[in-house]
């Protein structure tokens, strides 16, 4: 939790006002920002100066590894925040490559299970990654990359945490996140636990010891709309200890994943909050 509020200290302090064109708002940014995990000890990184709506951040992180692409499938299994993407930006709602209502196109997780060749053949990354670890093998090349520029106009948004880099080593599996672009107040609360629980997910179904996750971002920001609530609310809280996050030991494979794993399966110990913020969120 310091590191988190660390890095909105210093987005308060250091930050330096940008135009965003996309939103047509002004962020508070910083560039450069590293975050750890240590998933082993089971610290989960989730926010407790305000209330934080961890489930829906998991959702979403199944959907990805899922490989939706609507948001009525993350509406499904409880997480609306795709619907705002999908349904209310002009230039998507524009996009000849959108199929109707809720479509996300092709990001996050199409890219990761039906990534697309120049020949049209599909590759599924993740379950790769998953044979390879499973057998004990790290290639050094364990990437599941959404971020694909050739097809950048057939999504919704480009993928903000783009790429998750596995590491097996002294029988130990890691995790390397990189993100282009991050919502602090609100995009990093989600990308923080998912972060860890895919790290500990992944350990868990090819039989690994779980080590650290290493959360890399380049371009952190506050919208000018958030600003005052961060500063002058959240940023004036003092945190709570980190709460641990249960997985259901039965799940076992990744085919367990795709096929019936529910929120149900996940529970977090021992979490004291501040009571909830409300940030402005921009399309
Ligand atoms: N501007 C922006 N920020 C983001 O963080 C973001 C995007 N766009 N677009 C794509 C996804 C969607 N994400 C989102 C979208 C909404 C919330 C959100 O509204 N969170 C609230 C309530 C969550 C709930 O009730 O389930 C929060 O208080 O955390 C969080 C992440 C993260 N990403
Ligand atoms: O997982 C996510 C997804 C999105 N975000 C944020 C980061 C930016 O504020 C917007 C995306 O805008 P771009 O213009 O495409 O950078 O969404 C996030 O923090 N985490």
């Amino acid at each position: 939790m310091k590191q988190y509020l660390d890095l909105c200290q210093r987005i308060v302090d250091e930050g330096v006002w940008v135009e965003n064109e996309r939103t047509g708002k002004r962020c508070l940014t910083v560039i450069n920002a590293d975050l750890n995990y240590n998933v082993g000890a089971n610290e989960f990184p989730l926010v407790t100066t305000r209330k934080s709506y961890w489930k829906a951040a998991i959702a979403e992180l199944l959907g990805y590894l899922r490989g939706y692409d609507s948001a009525a499938q993350f509406r499904a299994i409880g997480c609306n925040t795709w619907n705002a993407n999908a349904n209310e930006n002009e230039a998507w709602l524009a996009n000849p490559y959108r199929k109707g209502k809720d479509d996300m196109g092709r990001v996050y997780g199409v890219q990761g299970r039906r990534w697309r060749n120049s020949v049209g053949e599909e590759f599924d990354q993740l379950h790769k990654i998953y044979d390879n670890l499973r057998n004990g093998i790290d290639d050094r090349g364990e990437i599941l990359t959404f971020y694909n520029p050739g097809e950048f106009h057939m999504g919704c948004l480009r993928p903000c945490m783009h790429t998750h880099t596995f590491s097996l080593l002294g029988g130990k599996l890691y995790l390397t996140s990189s993100q282009r672009s991050c919502d602090v107040p609100l995009g990093q609360n989600f990308n923080q636990i998912q972060v860890f629980t895919l790290l500990a997910l992944m350990a868990q179904i090819t039989g690994h010891e779980a080590g650290k996750a290493y959360h890399k971002i380049v371009n952190a920001h506050i919208y000018e709309d958030q600003l005052q609530l961060m500063r002058d609310v959240q940023l004036k809280r003092e945190p709570y200890p980190a709460p641990k996050l249960h997985i259901n030991p039965e799940i076992k494979s990744l085919e367990d994943i795709e096929t019936w794993v529910t929120l149900d399966d996940f529970e977090v110990e021992g979490y004291q909050y501040h009571e909830s913020i409300a940030y402005p969120f921009s399309v």
